[in-house]
């Protein structure tokens, strides 16, 4: 038998996307209830970023006090240690904190896997229907994607869970993919003292800058990391891993994680009830509306929509949809304009992310390729961040790149790239002057402290000036 429970808001995953659309509409006095099917906090508190930082802040550290001339560094990391600090990062993958949060805030919670069985309506494990006055949310994310290659499901490959929660140091680990899962993760497996090799089918990080991979791959390799084109054509397990190349060659290893991507979390998730197909990425407009379905009662946010993979992102929708189903629940209209308060403009006009390899890759907003793709007249100016005095000061021998991309009928940045040890906090600077739609013009009175990394920004408004 079941029971019908009905809310304002009812939100399927608990995951960082879910848990901000639930604070949101909590908040904005709507009776609210996540269902959850694994732990609350998802794949970013357990299985992604956290644990993932948590393996290579370490390396990273040991790197940069290496070099600095007169400081001493062991030779390598207590992988032990390592691994103990990284299972705090990841609450030892218990989630009570994070339902005690849920609970603090009058959320309520239903463990369960959560189907959609038609409009307004949520089936939990075939049992107690969730009713929704107001607004449904998906925010189930997405799931590693495997390629179809012979002997791979019995090889038992690492996905980025296991590449992130092992308890054990594999001796020889080979990396299949080129993207950001795979870069940091070989370096993380590199610094705890795994022969790591990188299998790339294309140049790394597809999506940033050309030099970002370059640099990351010439870090990876410095670190000991082989870093190989080829393309995998099969694997097999018989103790060890056995992966199969293109080119005729076998690669031997201990574990072989793929990181190939991602696919969306939705196929059992009762998509075909309300029209839509199970097994894709729902559509969505920049309120995260759910566009194939009438009503403005659906919505998809954070991995789910497949808008830009990244924790912050997702968090970023959570708060625009929260805010959207808070004023449609009101009779308010909504305001979807160009960063609108109801529009999740930054999705592809200034998101920003960090690689947390060593160099790190940092990016905000488009790169020159997807600028010129977008049709826009853009130049791209260039310059050595290991010319500025901070950088020298940071690291001796620091190597690194910076990049801007000008807007050249507005004079306003649309995309920026720093390439080197520590310019993750570089970024945000770059965030506020891409979505701020800064005048160059302006940036010319954002003075960066000397001597400091940010003395970037000064060398890059010089070369732009002088259009080299
Ligand atoms: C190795 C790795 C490292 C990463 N590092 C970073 C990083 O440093 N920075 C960054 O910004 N991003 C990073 N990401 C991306 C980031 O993890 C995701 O963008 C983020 O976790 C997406 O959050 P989400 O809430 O949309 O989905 P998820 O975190 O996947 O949450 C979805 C939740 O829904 C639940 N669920 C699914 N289906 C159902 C159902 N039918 N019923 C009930 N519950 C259900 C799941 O159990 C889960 O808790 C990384 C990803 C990986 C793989
Ligand atoms: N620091 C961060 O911000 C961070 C860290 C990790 C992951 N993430 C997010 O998680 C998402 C998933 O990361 P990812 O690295 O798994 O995906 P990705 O899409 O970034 O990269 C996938 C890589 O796998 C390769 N590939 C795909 N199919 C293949 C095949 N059959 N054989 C060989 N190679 C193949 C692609 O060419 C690409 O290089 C990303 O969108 C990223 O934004 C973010």
């Amino acid at each position: 038998m079941t029971t019908a429970d009905e809310y304002d808001v009812v939100v399927v995953g608990g995951g960082s996307t879910g848990e901000n659309v639930a604070d949101r509409t909590a908040a904005a006095g709507l009776r609210t209830v996540v269902v959850e099917g694994g732990l609350v906090g998802g794949e970013c508190s357990y299985y992604a970023c956290m644990p993932s930082k948590a393996l290579l802040r370490p390396g990273a550290a040991a790197a940069h006090a290496r070099a600095v001339a007169g400081v001493s560094v062991g030779a390598g990391l207590d992988a032990a240690a390592v691994l103990a600090r990284r299972d705090s990062f990841a609450d030892h993958w218990k989630d009570e904190d994070q339902v005690a949060w849920l609970d603090g805030v009058g959320i309520d919670l239903v463990r369960g896997h959560g189907r959609l069985i038609g409009e307004r309506a949520v089936q939990v494990d075939g049992g107690r229907v969730l009713t929704a006055r107001h607004a449904v949310a998906l925010c189930t994310g997405s799931l590693p994607a495997l390629p179809d290659l012979p002997g791979l499901a019995e090889a038992r490959p690492w996905t980025s869970r296991e590449a992130t929660s092992a308890r054990q140091v594999p001796p020889r680990l080979a990396v299949v993919g080129g993207g950001v899962v795979a870069v940091e993760m070989a370096a993380a497996w590199r610094s705890l003292g795994s022969e790591v090799v990188l299998l790339a089918r294309g140049p790394l990080l597809g999506r940033m800058e050309p030099f970002a991979g370059e640099l990351v791959a010439d870090g990876l390799s410095a670190a000991g990391v082989e870093v190989r084109q080829a393309e995998v054509t099969g694997v097999h397990r018989d103790g060890e891993v056995r992966i199969d190349l293109a080119d005729g060659s076998t690669v031997v290893a201990d574990e072989v994680l793929f990181a190939t991507g991602r696919r969306p979390n939705t196929a059992e998730l009762g998509l075909e009830s309300v029209g839509l197909t199970p097994g894709s990425w729902p559509e969505v407009d920049d309120s995260c509306t759910v566009t194939g379905v009438p009503g403005g009662w659906l919505y998809a946010a954070g991995d789910l929509n497949h808008r830009a993979l990244l924790t912050h992102q997702g968090k970023y929708q959570a708060r625009i949809a929260g805010a959207a189903i808070a004023a449609r629940a009101r009779g308010e209209r909504i305001d979807g304009g160009r960063w609108g308060a109801h529009s999740a403009t930054a999705d592809t006009a200034g998101a920003p992310q960090v690689v947390f390899t060593e160099p790190e890759a940092a990016s905000v907003g488009l790169s020159l390729a997807a600028a010129e793709e977008a049709g826009l007249r853009v130049r791209a100016v260039d310059h050595d961040l290991g010319a500025v005095a901070g950088a020298k000061l940071y690291a001796d021998g620091y190597t690194g790149r910076a990049r801007i991309v000008v807007d050249l009928d507005r004079e306003v940045l649309v995309g920026a790239t720093f390439v080197g040890p520590g310019v993750a906090e570089l970024l945000h600077a770059a965030t506020v002057a891409v979505v701020g739609e800064v005048p160059v013009a302006r940036l010319w009175h954002a003075v960066p402290a000397y001597p400091t990394v940010s003395e970037i920004w000064l060398r890059l408004l010089e070369a732009w000036r002088d259009g080299e």
